[in-house]
């Protein structure tokens, strides 16, 4: 529990300060709610001495016991809201800088990383596992901290008036403690079974609302559902094995509290009895008994809670220590865009699909990439944008190896179309901008025209402020892929990476999606994944890849000159584009 609640402290950082000034006004605040049932219990034995004629009571006690309570009161709330103003922001101060640090972590990772990890554990880690903490961290230091901060408070208050009843408050803390403790020893077996399920149960929702088109094509809603159940049944059956873990040791923590309390008031009477104490402090120590171990109580929830927190904070220090690409790179402002690649090899977890591949593609030039499927085309570009360091060779551009350049300096200069275009929950404005944050309505407008989508962005019932599906999902195929050229033209980069449609776009649309190209492409370094003869006859330089390596490289013309893949590949596509017209 201590080491738990060390590791929610560290989780503050700067903000652990607060934590620990909070600590002061919890003791403070204890000692301003027993203050109350003191001077109570002071004014009582005043009043029994002057019934029994012992002493008569002056105003003036009347006066000094009235303003006490006044200020004991005061004293109580000023305290426990100077506590909670100081601590309880805090997790949501953390939780909220931790989100966009992950989401900071997540853009300089390898992609690996995200075929690695499964969508569902990173999504929880960043929605549920911090709300978890967001929640219940601070929570949990005030009722553990704060809670004994409150007991030992008590205690003293009680060994002030007599050892006794204090030792018999101790020896309940003592048992109460050790049945937490085995409670505790549950919750650590039982703690990443439960996270493990919760991703689970995560995984397979994503995965039912991500597959819901195949699903209904394939009228195979029971397969997925299955899956769904079967992580949601497997969920309730293991919360319910845990609560029935726990009820032993909760009911015999709470039985040793209970028990004190009694203790308490049974040791009290006896004093009284025997004229050891005061009546008046019998009755204090009575209502002492009712309320000294109420946050104790509370500590049963807490272990099981803490033990959530801390499988909840092991993974998200297993995020933090993920390798970035760029963790030993340097900002670097590259001044040329000529790419050169020196016998790059790389594999995907061991399975090699590049092999040593060599090739320079000239500034403002274009390079057309053309293979079978599979070949490495699509690998080769991710390469150059860096999502996947090499495992061999090296990718310079300017002259510079771009392991040296971070994410963030490299991707400034390049403009990527992928196929699929992903398109963010916004307006088609805000889409657009993606490319350049801070461009005016007119410079998103402008690209807009050129790359041929304004006119169906104004057919839309809100224009550039018509809402975009997640995903895209409102828009059809080819109007995505315009809108991410007119994105990829705003940000006006040096480098563009293509990676050009084969999906079936009518005529009309594919004339306007060339014209859109045509305009993003002008005057700038272009490495193209093309399927289209057009663009490949036009480029400066084809590259074949097959199976992963340079089978041929050169211009088109001296290309057709020889037999070889490309003679073949060029007579596929001919015949493929003669026919579908
Ligand atoms: N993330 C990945 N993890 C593991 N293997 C991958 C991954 N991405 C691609 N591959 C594999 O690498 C090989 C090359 O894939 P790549 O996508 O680069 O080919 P491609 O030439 O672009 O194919 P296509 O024309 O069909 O898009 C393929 O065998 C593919 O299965």
């Amino acid at each position: 529990m201590v080491r738990s609640i060390q590791r929610l402290l560290n989780w503050t950082g700067t903000r652990r300060k607060r934590i620990y000034i909070g600590f002061v006004y919890s003791f403070f605040h204890t000692l301003f709610t027993a203050l109350p049932v003191i001077i109570a219990a002071y004014s009582l034995k005043l009043i029994l001495e002057d019934m029994n004629g012992k002493e008569s009571l002056a105003t003036s006690s009347i006066v000094y016991i009235a303003i006490s309570m006044v200020i004991a009161v005061a004293g109580r709330f000023m305290f426990g809201y100077l506590r909670a103003s100081t601590q309880e922001s805090v997790g949501y101060e953390v939780t909220a800088e931790q989100r966009i640090h992950i989401g900071g972590l997540l853009k300089r990772v390898s992609l690996g990383f995200f075929h690695r990890k499964k969508a569902g554990d990173i999504t929880s880690a960043v929605t549920t596992d911090l709300s978890f903490i967001e929640m219940h961290g601070m929570k949990m230091i005030d009722v553990i901290v704060n809670g004994y901060i409150s007991v030992f408070t008590l205690v003293l208050c009680l060994a002030f008036y007599h050892y006794a009843v204090a030792l018999v408050a101790i020896a309940g803390i003592a048992f109460s403690a050790l049945f937490l403790k085995l409670l505790r020893s549950k919750s650590e077996e039982n703690a990443p079974i439960h996270q493990q399920v919760k991703d689970r149960m995560i995984s397979a929702t994503i995965e039912y609302i991500r597959g819901m088109p195949e699903v209904k094509a394939y009228h195979q809603q029971g397969v997925t559902k299955d899956s769904i159940h079967k992580a949601y049944e497997m969920s309730k059956e293991i919360n319910i094995k845990i609560e029935k873990n726990y009820m032993p040791y909760n009911s015999l923590h709470l039985l040793s509290l209970h028990a004190a309390s009694t203790g308490i008031v049974a040791v009290s009477a006896w004093l009284a009895m025997n004229e050891i104490i005061p009546l008046s402090t019998m009755i204090m120590m009575v209502i002492f008994s009712f309320v000294i171990f109420n946050q104790v109580e509370a500590m049963n929830n807490a272990s099981h809670v803490l033990k959530v927190i801390d499988a909840t904070l092991d993974k998200l220090e297993e995020m933090n220590e993920t390798e970035f690409l760029d963790k030993h790179s340097k900002e670097i402002h590259l001044e040329k865009f000529d790419i050169q690649f020196t016998n790059v090899s790389f594999g995907y977890e061991g399975r090699q699909v590049i092999r040593d591949v060599s090739f320079t593609v000239p500034e403002h030039t274009t390079t057309a990439i053309v293979g079978p499927s599979g070949s490495g085309k699509t690998t080769l570009c991710k390469l150059i944008a860096r999502f996947y360091d090499v495992d061999q060779g090296q990718i310079e551009i300017g002259g510079v190896n771009i392991r040296e350049v971070t994410s963030e300096s490299l991707l400034k200069n390049m403009s990527i179309v992928f196929q699929k275009v992903y398109l963010f929950h916004d307006t088609i404005l805000n889409n657009i901008r993606f490319g350049k944050p801070d461009a005016t309505l007119e410079e998103v407008v402008e690209v807009s025209k050129k790359a041929r989508c304004h006119e169906f962005i104004m057919a839309l019932p809100d224009g550039y402020d018509t809402m975009v599906g997640e995903g895209g999902s409102t828009l059809s195929g080819g109007e995505k892929q315009r809108l991410s050229i007119a994105r990829a033209m705003l940000k006006d980069a040096p480098i563009i990476i293509l990676d050009e449609a084969t999906a079936s776009i009518d005529p009309e649309n594919e004339h306007e999606i060339q014209a859109a190209i045509s305009a993003l492409v002008a005057g700038k370094t272009i490495i193209i994944i093309a399927h289209r003869l057009a663009t490949i006859q036009h480029a400066d330089q084809i590259i074949v890849l097959d199976n992963g390596g340079i089978a041929q490289r050169g211009a088109h013309e001296d290309l057709i000159k020889g037999d070889g893949i490309y003679k073949n590949f060029l007579q596929i596509r001919k015949r493929a584009e003669g026919w579908s017209l």
